[in-house]
């Protein structure tokens, strides 16, 4: 991964960072690297993260894929944030080959039974994922899709891998059936999970190069040094810090490559639950060029002077030639390859932004490969656990979640909370309705 921050200095953007400014800040970067370096030494919760990829072993992980006993047709992941995020993000960014791949990671019913009717079921492996093995998303869907199967006659037990912690009702449920399973490893908040089995059983069963992946990752962890001027990672978390002190409030992340899509709700996870703490953190908005230059650009060039644009660009792409119009006003097309169109929007609206002083920070990749995507999820998780030290916020916990949880609970009759009280007292100023009357 390669970082050019040129378009978010002061002397390009509003707000933007002085060269000045990142010279004094390296000396935090430093300070900072020591903390990561120890807390990876010892295997500290979160900064464990940044070990996996020397820590991960593929080998279980082709194991779980060769104890199926189908060779799977489809494979449903079941899970939500960090335990389905990972996966889709892989899958999504390298295909999915001959294996048609769907990530149940919401509860909604009507898309749920959309996507376990258009299964071969009898064909079909199932991953459910969880490290609490508690998650009540995960836990209900994955209660769906072996009804579904039972429903069909197929044995769910000979196509099910779990992949979960040490202890709890997922990895109870697997001793009891004794599925295959995969260890959540200890120490690694969900969103820090994609170079994890977590992450890497469902590329691993579309056929890919996991080995490649950790290769990937592990050439980012060699940069991880005391300087954001020699580390990438450092120098986009340090940036983006910076530029949050001065007002860059949003972030939005703006892959150049339509397999990249889910890579940016996965950084959304991993920048907004990572960083959101006392009153701090960038709002991560899932953007994609070249799609969102007719829709986000409008607001990032000419709204509040409040959003970085991260782009993230390959080097290298595959090509389509664009056939000839015969149409003269758009001969400029004709001839020309998507790839040169794609890569030509992308530099356009780079200047666009630096016209208008709207600060952007552009990380290249050499291509969307298993090794460049390895090396793009490490160097961000590395920029975020940085971004967290500067900011003096814990990276690794995620306590605003629970409030929400504890509320549903309470509201199913899983208990009493107060939480699931206050849902009640809500305030109410209805507008419209089932008839259309306005109320007042
Ligand atoms: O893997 P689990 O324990 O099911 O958690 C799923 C997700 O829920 C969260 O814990 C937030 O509730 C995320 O951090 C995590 O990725």
């Amino acid at each position: 991964m390669e970082i050019d921050v040129g378009n978010a200095l002061a002397s390009v953007a509003s707000p933007g960072v002085s060269r000045d400014s990142l010279e004094r800040l390296d000396e935090r970067v430093a300070r900072a690297h020591e903390r990561i370096e120890a807390g990876r030494a010892e295997g500290e919760h979160g900064y464990a993260a940044l070990e996996l990829p020397v820590e991960t072993d593929p080998e279980p992980i082709h194991g779980a894929v060769d104890s199926l006993e189908i060779d799977p047709e489809a494979l449903v992941t079941v899970g939500i944030g960090g335990s389905a995020l990972g996966a889709k993000t892989l899958v999504d960014a390298l295909g999915s080959g001959e294996v048609e791949t769907v990530f149940l990671d919401n509860v909604d019913p009507d898309w749920v039974s959309r996507r376990l009717a258009n299964l071969p079921l009898e064909r079909t492996a199932v991953n459910v994922v969880s490290r609490s093995g508690t998650t009540a998303e995960t836990l209900a869907n994955f209660l769906v899709v072996r009804e579904a199967m039972e429903e069909t006659g197929v044995d769910w037990t000979d196509r099910t891998v779990v992949t979960t912690g040490e202890s709890g009702p997922l990895a109870e449920l697997a001793d009891g059936h004794d599925l295959p399973k995969l260890a959540v490893p200890d120490g690694v908040p969900g969103r820090f999970s994609a170079l994890s089995p977590v992450g890497l059983f469902a590329p691993a069963v579309c056929g890919h190069d996991i080995e490649a992946i950790l290769d990937g990752a592990r050439a980012e962890r060699e940069t991880l040094s005391g300087s954001l001027f020699s580390c990438p990672a450092y120098a986009y978390g340090a940036t983006t810090y910076a530029l949050e002190t001065r007002g860059a409030s949003v972030n939005a992340m703006m892959p150049y490559a339509e397999s990249l899509e889910t890579f940016a709700e996965w950084f959304a996870q991993l920048w907004a639950e990572s960083l959101g703490k006392d009153g701090l953190g960038q709002a991560p908005v899932r953007a994609l060029g070249a799609t969102d230059q007719h829709s986000q650009l409008q607001r990032y060039r000419a709204g509040p002077r409040d959003t970085l644009v991260t782009f993230v660009t390959p080097r290298e792409r595959g090509e389509r030639e664009i056939p000839d119009a015969g149409i003269e006003d758009l001969d400029y097309l004709s001839g020309a390859g998507l790839e040169e169109l794609i890569d030509a929007e992308f530099e356009a609206t780079e200047a666009s932004l630096a016209a208008a002083g709207r600060p952007t920070v552009r990380l290249e990749i050499d291509s969307v490969d298993a090794r460049s995507v390895g090396g793009l999820l490490y160097g961000m998780e590395a920029a975020c656990v940085l971004a967290g030290e500067l900011a003096g916020i814990s990276a690794f916990d995620q306590p605003a979640v629970e409030w929400a949880k504890r509320a549903t609970r309470g509201l199913l009759g899983g208990g009493e909370f107060a939480e699931s009280e206050a849902v009640a007292e809500k305030t109410e100023l209805r507008i419209g309705g089932p008839s259309g009357a306005s109320m007042r």
